[in-house]
């Protein structure tokens, strides 16, 4: 028994000592800790909702926030929750996770899309890596730096959709700011460097940066492959172009840029009219922007408050864009959500459509006149490629949602504009070479097929990236039934409209 020996009474009492030594160790180690946490805290700058909400208008700053909640919130939150655990063993950790929704947070592949869309507008805006580095896109400044892993990632973001120039700069910032904090090695920027210049034909460039590759890392039998055959494509070569990335540009981009501009003699035909309507003392202000297809664009047809209603009332239904059935697809990035007529003041707003339009746009539970609304939203860097909406020959008359069954083809599309867009996300047409500018509460209307019914191949159209801010549409597509005394057939196809 311990109480009888007065040995071993002296011993313990030398080990309360040890305790109280343990005892403060552990307060010093765990308040070092806090410490730390509290410095890597605080080394973010911490936005207002409001700071928050206006940083992710601009492509720079939304990159920057899915980062941080992809990478850097991400670990501090692992940190912190792994470390509160172990010290507090009766918190639970599936608890704090839930707490912070950390399930939803954005991971690697968002932040690659991300990147993905910086490239996406800098080719179609012809933004400079090294303006975007420094957080300037346009005129707009944000305190966004992108540091050399930013500039690896978008490099790579950029090789994947062979914009090989803009990899070449992106690439180079790589190396230019590569510090401690570097995910990639030095290897890795040069070989990546040599694959961008050979695509672009500099293969002078692209053998001295394999060179360089190879000498960094003699044991990669891969680079040492890569520096022969770029050798002999060197050797095969006898001149080295210059570089034009312009002429890469497809006419969508172009028209995207604004660096197409209408024919003259074309534009002396548009005029602006008071369009009058199915109401007598109601005109709508419309500018012709084209002919034939007729593309018109209507001017406050819509009230901020209606607009609002829209966007409100979609919003809880917003999912990611399908083409189609089925695949998320780099065709269209944007959220959609639908809207029928059931809310009177929805409905007023499809009745205003058929009086501009003199089309039938009433929904119907079956073979209905029109579609729902479909309430479109892109962030920075979201758009919609090339492409008709009409289905055309193929479009088989059963398929689609129940209501829609047998109501035909898409005839026309009318569009509201919801908001005013900072910089990008105009309408275009590329094989007439109309650019419809997004105007708050206006709507862009066409139709999609010739008076004979088949699809107008001009109709093409294409919504293009958002530079800055944010672009909300509401498309109401009107289909062919019930337009018989509204549209008639023409004699022949090309029948103008009027
Ligand atoms: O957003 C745009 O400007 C075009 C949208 C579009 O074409 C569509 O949703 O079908
Ligand atoms: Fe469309």
């Amino acid at each position: 028994q311990v109480y009888t020996s007065t040995v071993a009474m002296a011993d313990l009492a030398g080990r309360e000592n040890d305790i109280f030594r343990w005892i403060d160790g552990y307060i010093d180690t765990e308040i070092l800790r806090l410490k730390a946490l509290k410095r890597q805290a605080s080394q973010i700058p911490r936005l207002t909702p409001t700071q928050a909400a206006a940083h992710v208008l601009n492509p720079l700053g939304a990159y920057h926030t899915i980062k941080k909640f992809s990478f850097v919130w991400k670990k501090l939150a692992e940190a912190l929750i792994s470390q509160t655990w172990a010290a507090h063993p009766n918190i639970s950790l599936s608890k704090i996770s839930k707490d912070l929704n950390l399930k939803q947070w954005p991971g690697n592949r968002d932040l690659e899309g991300a990147a993905s869309a910086l490239v996406r507008l800098q080719r179609t805006y012809g933004l400079s890596a090294v303006d975007l580095q420094k957080g300037k896109v346009l005129s707009s400044v944000t305190e966004v730096h992108l540091d050399s892993n930013d500039c690896f990632l978008i490099g790579l973001e950029a090789e994947k959709t062979a914009d090989w120039l803009i990899m070449s700069e992106w690439m180079t910032l790589a190396h230019e700011k590569m510090n401690k904090q570097s995910l990639f090695r030095e290897a890795q920027v040069f070989i990546s460097l040599a694959k961008a210049y050979l695509k672009l034909e500099q293969t002078s460039k692209a053998v001295e940066f394999a060179t360089r590759a190879v000498a960094l890392d003699p044991g990669n039998k891969e680079y040492r492959v890569t520096l022969e055959q770029y050798k002999s494509t060197k050797e095969a070569c006898d001149y080295e172009p210059e570089i034009t990335p312009a002429a890469e540009l497809s006419v969508y981009e172009m028209l995207c840029r604004g660096d197409i501009l209408q024919e003259k003699a074309v534009e002396k035909a548009l005029n602006c009219r008071y369009k009058e309507t199915n109401i007598p003392i109601k005109v709508a202000k419309e500018e012709i922007l084209y002919r034939d297809p007729r593309v018109s664009i209507f001017y406050d047809v819509i009230s901020n408050s209606e607009a609002q209603l829209l966007v409100d009332m979609a919003s809880s239904k917003m999912h990611q864009a399908y083409i189609g059935q089925s695949k998320m697809s780099a065709m269209r990035i944007s959220q959609v959500g639908w809207l029928g007529d059931e809310a009177a003041d929805v409905k007023q707003i499809s009745q205003r459509i058929a009086q501009i339009t003199g089309l039938e746009t009433t929904m119907k539970s079956d073979m209905s006149n029109a579609e729902k609304f479909q309430v479109v939203s892109y962030g920075v860097g979201g758009m919609y490629k090339p492409h008709y909406d009409a289905f055309g020959v193929h479009y088989d008359a059963s398929e689609g949602p129940e209501y829609l069954r047998d109501s035909g083809d898409r005839v026309g599309t009318w569009m509201f504009y919801l908001t005013d867009v900072e910089a990008g996300g105009a309408t275009v047409f590329p094989a007439i070479k109309v650019t419809v500018p997004p105007v708050k509460n206006a709507a862009v209307f066409w139709y999609n097929l010739k008076r004979d019914g088949r699809r107008d191949t001009y109709t093409i159209h294409a919504g293009c990236p958002v530079l800055l801010g944010q672009k909300l549409v509401a498309n109401k597509w009107i289909r062919e039934r019930g337009q018989i005394f509204h549209r008639r057939c023409g004699l022949d196809r090309n029948s103008p409209d009027d």
